[in-house]
């Protein structure tokens, strides 16, 4: 089975409720969707976000990249040497991330239409069920804690609360969400890079002594700062997990071999699709650390992938956080993965089990090559 051509296309899907954090505030789920189709008539369907604030990625920079330097590559290759189609993605532009991770996708979606099979069988098999958290936005507490109380409703049991943009107002959230939802959930805050080192222990020591128990605290200091997050893990009980400081292998070793961080979220938008997101998963082992797979506020397409891959590797990724899907008022894609509140229901039809997506728009010019 050769790749012939990709073409692009747009989804959009507008949000139950803004979703805002330290670093940004959106009301719709915008993919760039990637298609690649092959010369026996099997499409493969992959998609990107695009977070600038965290990736440096936009829709046009994923578009101008796959064209001018990814695609011309894969013109002609052999599904079945995914390996080698996976480094030729990986090698042909330094970052660029989220054009790596449609493509990736795209292609682990037709090699599982190569050998019939559903794609987490083909990464080592899995459970066909997942239960993800829900992100709860950064805002005015009584609006937390009413987007709280949904999401208990809708039977959510872990919350993932934003939070970053005032330290004192953040504690006062953050006390009042446990009061409210301790008992019944669990509850993860996302810093999204808000505080400093200092101000993280000040508050999680604060935290702490009030007896709230979270279960871990996900980048609270700037991408870079490695030295702070190990400031704040040897000096804190509660779990420290990195996300934006975790893009690539290499970086995780770093923060590991440091003792900088207790567990790692892998994202495919940051590890540049699912090749090097197993090679990460497969790291974490060797330090016996925690990861979590997490998403970027991006739709059921890639989220699939993701959900897929949770499966296969359940050993190594013990906490999920794929609510992108679950944040949009529908899901435009109808026979992938099933996102229903916090159930997640991965399909056995063939690679990502996409059978067809409503609302495309295409994009003109949209078709490699032309
Ligand atoms: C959507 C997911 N729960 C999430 O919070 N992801 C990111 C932020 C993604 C974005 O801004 O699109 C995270 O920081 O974990
Ligand atoms: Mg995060």
């Amino acid at each position: 089975m050769k790749i012939t051509a990709i073409r692009f296309a747009k989804l959009k899907v507008p949000l139950v409720t803004p979703f805002k954090t330290a670093l940004r505030e959106v009301s719709f789920i915008e993919d760039l969707v990637v298609i690649i189709e092959t010369d026996k008539g099997e499409i493969g369907y992959g998609a990107a976000a695009s977070t600038p604030v965290i990736t440096g990625d936009t829709h046009q920079s994923i578009l101008s990249v796959i064209k001018q330097f990814i695609a011309p590559k894969l013109l002609g290759m052999e599904i079945e040497n995914l390996n080698q189609i996976c480094q030729l993605i990986q090698s042909s532009v330094v970052a660029n991330y989220s054009a790596k991770a449609a493509l990736e996708l795209a292609v682990y979606d037709l090699w599982g239409k190569l050998y019939q099979a559903p794609l987490y069988k083909l990464l080592g098999g899995g459970s066909k069920t997942l239960r993800t958290d829900i992100t709860i936005s950064v805002d005015n507490i009584d609006k937390m804690l009413s987007d709280c109380a949904l999401a208990v409703s809708q039977g959510f049991d872990i919350l993932k609360v934003k939070i970053g943009n005032d330290l004192q107002q953040d504690i006062e959230r953050v006390k009042a969400i446990y009061q409210g939802f301790g008992q019944q959930t669990q509850i993860r805050l996302d810093v999204n890079q808000g505080w400093d080192a200092k101000q993280t222990v000040f508050a999680l020591q604060k935290l702490e002594s009030h007896n709230v128990e979270l279960e871990l605290v996900e980048q609270p200091v700037k991408s870079d700062d490695f030295k702070g997050l190990k400031y704040i893990t040897e000096r804190v009980n509660t779990p420290i997990m990195a996300d934006e400081s975790a893009f690539s292998p290499k970086q995780v070793i770093q923060l590991l071999e440091q003792n900088a961080v207790d567990i790692i979220n892998i994202k495919v938008m940051k590890t540049g699709g699912l090749s090097r997101a197993i090679e990460i998963a497969n790291i974490t082992a060797q330090y016996q650390a925690q990861c979590m797979i997490g998403c970027m506020l991006e739709g059921s397409i890639a989220v699939a992938g993701a959900a897929h891959l949770a499966s296969a590797k359940a050993q190594q990724i013990s906490k999920i956080d794929l609510d992108g899907p679950a944040l949009g008022q529908y899901d435009p894609v109808q026979g992938g993965v099933e996102f229903n509140g916090p159930a997640i229901t991965l399909s056995d039809g063939p690679g990502l089990g996409i059978k067809s997506i409503d609302t495309l728009q295409p994009i003109n010019d949209g078709v490699w090559p032309l």
